[in-house]
């Protein structure tokens, strides 16, 4: 089975979970189109559905897919999150980011009532690290943030679109750093969210109930 094959069935396993009149939140990532894909077939069925999107690239396919789109701030609560990982541990721990998108899946995440993360095998580590965490911080304060992340010698690099530096669709830029040598996560969030400037961290440690994997043979559902 290919990476792109386990990420389509563990989406079509996840939106399983989903039911009439849901308010439902979109990831973003290659794992999360899958879903997405096939939450525009649900509605097209004659599903009741509204769905908050996690980044630009999510509204435009979502609404494509003729999917309701509403703003976060038009609904109390999600019932439902569906969004990838860049890695998760047994723990139920994650790296996200690689996509860009982690501020808002992580504002997503934290007002939903059920987050489902879905996968592909290669997502699945014993020690959260080899993938580089994103961090975001606002532009004005980027240069210092990259200094004191390197005398806390986790080997930061500003992330690049080109030439430039790339920016969010909430317009910061991301700084990669490597966490593969610490073990305290819960403590590197709360020093890294303590600094001017930086906004929020790929680290997802306690949101997630749910982890759907692809695998040979059929998904894999690991509950909290
Ligand atoms: O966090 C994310 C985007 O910000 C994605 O969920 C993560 O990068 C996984 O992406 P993919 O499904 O393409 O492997």
């Amino acid at each position: 089975m290919t990476a792109d094959q386990e990420k389509k069935q563990a989406a079509l396993e996840a939106v399983k979970y989903i039911k009439d009149n849901m308010v439902v939140g979109l990831g973003t990532g290659s794992t999360a189109k899958h879903m997405i894909e096939a939450v525009g077939k649900l509605v097209a069925d004659g599903m009741n559905l509204t769905c908050v999107p996690s980044s630009d690239a999510t509204e435009k396919l979502a609404k494509q897919l003729g999917i309701k789109i509403v703003a976060l701030d038009e609904i109390k609560k999600i019932d439902i999150t569906i969004d990838g990982a860049d890695e998760f541990d047994g723990d139920f721990q994650l790296i996200k980011g690689g996509g860009g998108a982690l501020l808002r899946e992580k504002i997503l995440a934290w007002n939903t009532k059920y987050n489902i993360i879905i996968a592909d095998s290669s997502k699945d580590v014993k020690k959260l690290g080899a993938f580089k965490l994103p961090v975001e911080v606002i532009p004005f304060a980027t240069k210092q943030i990259v200094s004191f992340l390197e005398d806390e010698g986790l080997q930061p690099v500003q992330r690049m679109k080109g030439n430039d530096p790339y920016r969010t669709d909430e317009n910061n830029n991301i700084i990669d750093i490597d966490i593969l040598e610490v073990d305290d996560l819960k403590a590197l969030e709360i020093k890294l969210l303590k600094v001017p400037g930086i906004v929020e961290t790929g680290l997802f440690l306690d949101t997630t109930s749910l982890i759907i994997v692809g695998k040979e043979g059929g998904p894999e559902t690991k509950e909290r």
